[in-house]
């Protein structure tokens, strides 16, 4: 078997730097259009749909534009003019297209990029373009489309060309929440149907990542935000390690378990190796949510009989493939030819390159010796943006010897990141102490049988992090839930059960308050982590901080207070991101405390729940789109905020105490006033006996932030919406905050309304986005990636303890 040959054809192994093919450069401006191709049958204009919607783009349709451009569809064009004018018409209606919408434009293109002409114009725009192949299972492909196995095979072969001319690869997994989804009509909006929750997030994500948009947006906005660092810049991060062929016999949604990272390796071949990688990275990244770090072992080309030169030539290829589909991270071993390394950093676009130095037998190199310096240097002269150095050892000493060679790394002003370790049973200290992507197995885990030895010494994420508690490198804290009625929470459920997945030593308990200095006593503890602030201090207890994030400045109300420590070299009053970036990395240490930092997770909730259930019918504009809010409490600020993060800019809040409604209006209409042309983005609605105000449509998204059951003295609110507001001919989403009882007033109204009018009302309800507050809150407390499953299903576990 000759895998070269089933991977792309061999290239000349003597190529140098100069007279290899420039590199396919994927670094584009952040505005550059994106173009998706594929064939017929793989959703791209599903995904166009998505796309365009999530970065507020023009989804631009080759078979629209050619009918725009020519005044004919192509089916007719073609019968008019015949196959050689159809063909030239279509290259020319392609370029003038991708000319024309060089910026702010997701393109899809159909079977128009097919000619060999247009492949062309395709790959010279993939120059300065994203142009991604969206792939699907030739089944699925042949299923949706009906057609015979001849016809998919034909299909399929077609389908190469498109694969030629893109720089980037996204597999279509199976949306399950999607059957019976239309495909958008052609101009793009309209029927998709709502259901497709899963390839929304995935296509959102990928799209984030390639237009580096993620990471601009959580940096700046919440410096304790694990997104506000990138997992090699923070302390104590794990990769689960995961070899390829293991994948079919796991339940992938059952890893989650405190990994920062997956380190996928291939340890193995198959004929359709390509594929089943890229099926594989889809399925990691939808059921993980994190980072994907790509890595080709030696053993994988055992048993191939290839030769060292064939060898090295498919790692190159699989190492191509793997910045195709945009991994985040890529091992490559420099003990390959420095020219192909070079070559591949030159292409790797938003993919960070590991250099890595890896010996599996015993001395071949010692840590104390110069010549680690130099690899170290080397890997940084080839562009590696990290560097990895992993050797076996038997002695015990060697684990002092990592240590010291990571400190002289890391005295170097702007050093890279350093991962270092040493293998086997000995090596597990090291291990252990090292700081980035430590690799880790999981307890599901265990059963599967490893070709490589070293999985075994492999700890799991919590032991590892036990490991630190132990030998005091971390400290245990105490966290807090606050405010005046906390008896029924969910949260110290929540917290507690994440606590003991990802192996910390901290303890969650609920307290009742009865004034700020009540707070104020509890929160001095050198050892008090953090706590859950709830009513009625999220808006007083911003009198008590000295810096608080973007959004808690924003909403005016903190729901998740972290102390702010005395450690050398660092003023916790500078209030600067950096000295804010400093706490955070040390936030599992405990210590003197001088100061308090405020964010607020509640608007994260809400907003994830609403993005999460509206339907592409009602995607939001900024000038037609109303939002209603009921309350205006820190819940209901919160709610407005997460309404002005989508997009809505014409917010209307509703409340028993019209002056505290006014109050909140004003307070946005200051924060907001450059977002909207007539400068008011929040009006008040004096009572529910107005009519809805004329000039606007009805709201499509409303959240209710009144409690319903009573607090001390107040009576429920037990609100019902007047009729006339909920005309929206296309539905909406209702979020219901209130959890006890779950079926308040409004939802059981909601759902009346629906079965009467059929129209497409989607329930939110309290227990939905209690857990996804508390999953950003959980991991703004301790720099964790939250185990998300764990903490949802305690929500449902717990909550009937205070049902009625
Ligand atoms: O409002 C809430 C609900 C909550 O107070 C609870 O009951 O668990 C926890 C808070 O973090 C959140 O802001």
């Amino acid at each position: 078997m000759s895998v070269t040959t089933q991977l792309a054809p061999p290239v000349a192994s003597s190529w140098s730097i100069e007279t290899r093919p420039s590199p396919c450069i994927r670094d584009f401006s952040p505005e550059a259009s994106i173009v998706l191709v594929g064939s017929r049958g793989s959703g791209k204009r599903t995904l166009g749909f998505i796309g365009a919607t999530h970065l507020g783009r023009r989804l631009i349709t080759e078979d629209h534009y050619f009918q725009e451009a020519t005044g004919t569809s192509r089916g007719v064009f073609l019968r008019q003019y015949g196959n050689q004018e159809f063909y030239r018409k279509n290259v020319e209606v392609l370029k003038q297209m991708l000319d024309n919408h060089r910026t702010g434009c997701i393109i899809e293109c159909g079977m128009g990029s097919l000619s060999h002409s247009a492949q062309k114009v395709l790959a010279e725009y993939s120059m300065t373009h994203a142009v991604i192949y969206i792939a699907r299972g030739s089944h699925r492909i042949k299923s949706l489309l009906r057609l015979s196995d001849e016809e998919a095979a034909r299909l399929e072969i077609a389908d190469l060309a498109h694969r030629n001319c893109s720089n980037l690869e996204y597999y279509n997994l199976y949306d399950p929440s999607g059957d019976g989804a239309e495909t958008p009509p052609e101009n793009g909006l309209g029927n998709v149907s709502s259901r497709l929750k899963y390839a929304k997030e995935d296509f959102s994500s990928f799209l984030d990542l390639l237009t580096g948009q993620g990471v601009v947006r959580s940096g700046f906005e919440s410096p304790f935000s694990i997104a506000a660092l990138p997992p090699e810049c923070r302390s104590f991060t794990y990769a689960l390690s995961l070899r390829l062929s293991t994948i079919p016999d796991l339940d992938l949604v059952e890893l989650e378990a405190g990994a920062d990272a997956v380190q996928l390796k291939i340890d193995t071949w198959s004929p359709d190796l390509q594929k089943l990688i890229g099926k594989h990275v889809a399925t990691i990244r939808r059921n993980l949510r994190v980072p994907v770090i790509f890595q080709v072992e030696n053993y994988a080309f055992e048993g191939t009989q290839l030769s060292m030169e064939e060898r090295e030539h498919a790692y190159f290829l699989l190492m191509e493939w793997a910045l195709r589909l945009a991994v985040e991270y890529i091992i490559v071993d420099l003990k390959y030819s420095s020219d192909r390394v070079v070559h591949l950093v030159r292409s790797s676009g938003r993919t960070k390159v590991i250099g890595q130095y890896l010996s599996r037998d015993e001395s071949p190199w010692e840590w104390d010796e110069d010549a680690r310096m130099i690899d170290y240097d080397w890997a940084k002269l080839l562009g590696c943006d990290m560097v990895r150095f992993v050797r076996s050892t038997s002695k015990a000493g060697d684990n002092d010897l990592v240590r010291a060679f990571v400190n002289r790394i890391e005295s170097i002003p702007g050093h890279l990141p350093i991962v270092a370790y040493n293998l086997g049973e000995h090596g597990r200290p090291s291990l252990v102490a090292n700081k980035i992507f430590t690799p880790v197995t999981h307890p599901i885990m265990n059963s599967t049988v490893s070709k490589s030895k070293i999985r075994q010494f492999l700890p799991t994420a919590a032991e590892a992090m036990q490991a630190l508690y132990q030998s005091r490198i971390l400290d245990p804290l105490h966290f807090y839930h606050l405010g005046a009625s906390v008896f029924y929470s969910l949260s110290p459920a929540m917290h507690t059960a994440a606590y003991q997945v990802c192996g910390m030593s901290n303890d969650f308990q609920s307290l009742q308050v009865s004034s700020l200095e009540d707070i104020h006593r509890i929160i001095q503890d050198p050892n008090f982590g953090g706590a859950a602030i709830t009513q009625p201090y999220k808006v007083q207890i911003l009198s008590r901080i000295a810096a608080k994030s973007y959004h808690a400045k924003a909403i005016g109300a903190v729901n998740t207070l972290l102390p702010l420590r005395l450690f050398q070299n660092s003023n916790p009053l500078d209030g600067s991101t950096e000295s804010l970036l400093r706490q955070a990395n040390q936030r599992c240490k405990a210590g003197p405390i001088a100061a308090y930092y405020g964010d607020n997770t509640d608007f994260i909730g809400i907003m994830t729940c609403i993005r999460r259930n509206m339907s592409p019918r009602n995607v939001i504009q900024p000038s037609k789109t109303t939002g209603l809010v009921i309350g205006a409490g820190g819940m209901a600020r919160a709610a407005i905020y997460a309404m002005i993060q989508l997009g809505c800019r014409k917010i209307f809040i509703c409340n028993r105490t019209v002056e505290n409604a006014e109050n909140v209006a004003r307070h946005f209409n200051s924060w907001a006033s450059g977002l909207s042309s007539d400068g008011e983005i929040v009006r008040v609605l004096k009572s529910t006996n107005e009519a809805w105000p004329a000039g606007y449509r009805q709201p499509t998204m409303i959240v209710s932030c009144v409690p319903a059951r009573s607090i001390g003295d107040h009576a429920p609110a037990n609100f019902e919406m007047p009729m006339q507001w909920l005309g929206s001919p296309t539905g909406g989403v209702v979020v219901e905050l209130a959890y006890l009882p779950l079926d308040t007033p409004l939802l059981k109204q909601i759902r009346r309304v629906r079965e009467e009018t059929k129209q497409a009302w989607v329930i939110v309800d309290g227990l939905e986005v209690l857990p996804e507050q508390a999953i950003a809150q959980f991991e703004l407390m301790t720099g964790r990636k939250a185990p998300k499953r764990r903490m949802r299903l305690e929500v449902l576990q717990n909550y009937h303890r205070y049902e009625e």
